[in-house]
């Protein structure tokens, strides 16, 4: 269900002190103020300068001149947030963003001792999220959208305003005689996501009315299963990893349903060698297991930057330049 800013407000019980993530727009201006006043003292806001756009620098002043009236600790963070072929600026940002919050999370004598980071996204964020999956065909992972808290190192993660409309923030800001800053390339680097809130939101709203909620819990449906689906695959790989070696045995995997094979697989791809398979790929991949038969056939299939094939009664995969 959704809920108003201070219901989730009042839900949120993190360990203290508390790190918010300050981006100095809206969303994140409502959720520090709010946590400063509930936690006076034992707030910190971590503002990450992506240096991308000239605004940077404004962006980094406002958030400064808003903490220091408030009396809010502002730790910043300079990121080189570099878009590499294929990757859209927003991504590369997300990466360093994160990558710079993990660090903050491992450093045991960092000036900010914090328990916790909070992170501002809410449920209009989280339908977007689920929309721009099914966009691209994503499977479950994907669908179950971003996940409300998570560990990292001792540092515990949360997202509390998941069920929070997005007006809702804006509105408690102007309550509140609360500045926040525009993002002025929302436009530009933000076109899909912006795209959906301009034209889709609004048509979802006149169809489903409840969408935010429904599809909300739709993605905690996949979140559920998803994580079903993670745990069968750990299972299946303690039968199917032949003899510490990393690699699956094709008669063990000849022996699995097709969908549990296809499961077991994508985990061997992730976890041993980082790479994320391809539908079309997966699907060759079992054909070619189920085909394997006799001592002569062969395996040899694109999969990632590298190929799958045979090694003896197993499958390996090696990236493209070692197969020499
Ligand atoms: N430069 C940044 N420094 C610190 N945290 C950030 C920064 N940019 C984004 N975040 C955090 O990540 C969340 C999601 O960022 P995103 O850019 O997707 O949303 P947003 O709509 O711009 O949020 P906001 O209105 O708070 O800026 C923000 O709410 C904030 O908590």
């Amino acid at each position: 269900m959704t809920q108003s800013f201070d219901q989730a407000m009042r839900a949120f019980e993190p360990a203290l002190p508390l790190g918010v993530a300050y981006s100095g727009g809206a969303d994140s201006s409502a959720l520090l103020v709010a946590c400063a006043r509930k936690w006076p003292g034992q707030v910190v806001a971590i503002h990450v300068n992506h240096g991308l756009q000239a605004a940077a620098a404004d962006f980094e002043a406002h958030c400064r001149s808003v903490c220091s009236r408030l009396g809010i600790p502002l730790h910043v963070e300079a990121v080189h947030a570099h878009a590499v072929p294929g990757q859209s600026p927003e991504d590369a940002a997300r990466i360093a963003r994160y990558k710079a919050f993990d660090a903050l999370a491992q450093m045991e004598c960092a000036e900010v001792a914090i328990k916790s980071i909070a992170i501002a996204q809410h449920a209009d964020d989280q339908v977007e999220t689920v929309l721009l999956a099914l966009g691209r065909g994503a499977g479950l992972a994907g669908l179950s959208g971003m996940p409300a808290q998570w560990q990292r190192g001792n540092v515990h993660f949360f997202r509390p305003l998941l069920q929070v409309a997005g007006d809702a923030l804006q509105q408690w800001l102007v309550a509140n005689n609360e500045p926040w800053v525009s993002d002025p390339t929302n436009a530009d680097h933000r076109y899909t996501r912006n795209h959906i809130r301009s034209a889709l939101l609004p048509a979802l709203q006149r169809v489903f009315p409840q969408f935010l909620d429904t599809f909300a819990r739709s993605a905690r449906h996949a979140a559920e299963a998803e994580s079903l689906l993670v745990e069968m695959a750990d299972e299946d790989w303690r039968t199917v990893e032949r003899e510490a070696t990393s690699r699956p045995d094709i008669r063990s995997l000849q022996a699995l349903s097709p969908a549990r094979q296809s499961n077991v697989l994508r985990r061997w791809l992730k976890l041993e060698h980082g790479v994320i398979p391809q539908a079309s790929q997966l699907l060759e991949l079992r054909k070619q297991v189920q085909a394997c038969t006799t001592r002569g056939h062969r395996i040899h299939l694109k999969v990632g930057n590298g190929f799958v094939t045979r090694r003896g009664a197993t499958l390996e995969w090696r990236q493209a330049e070692s197969l020499n």
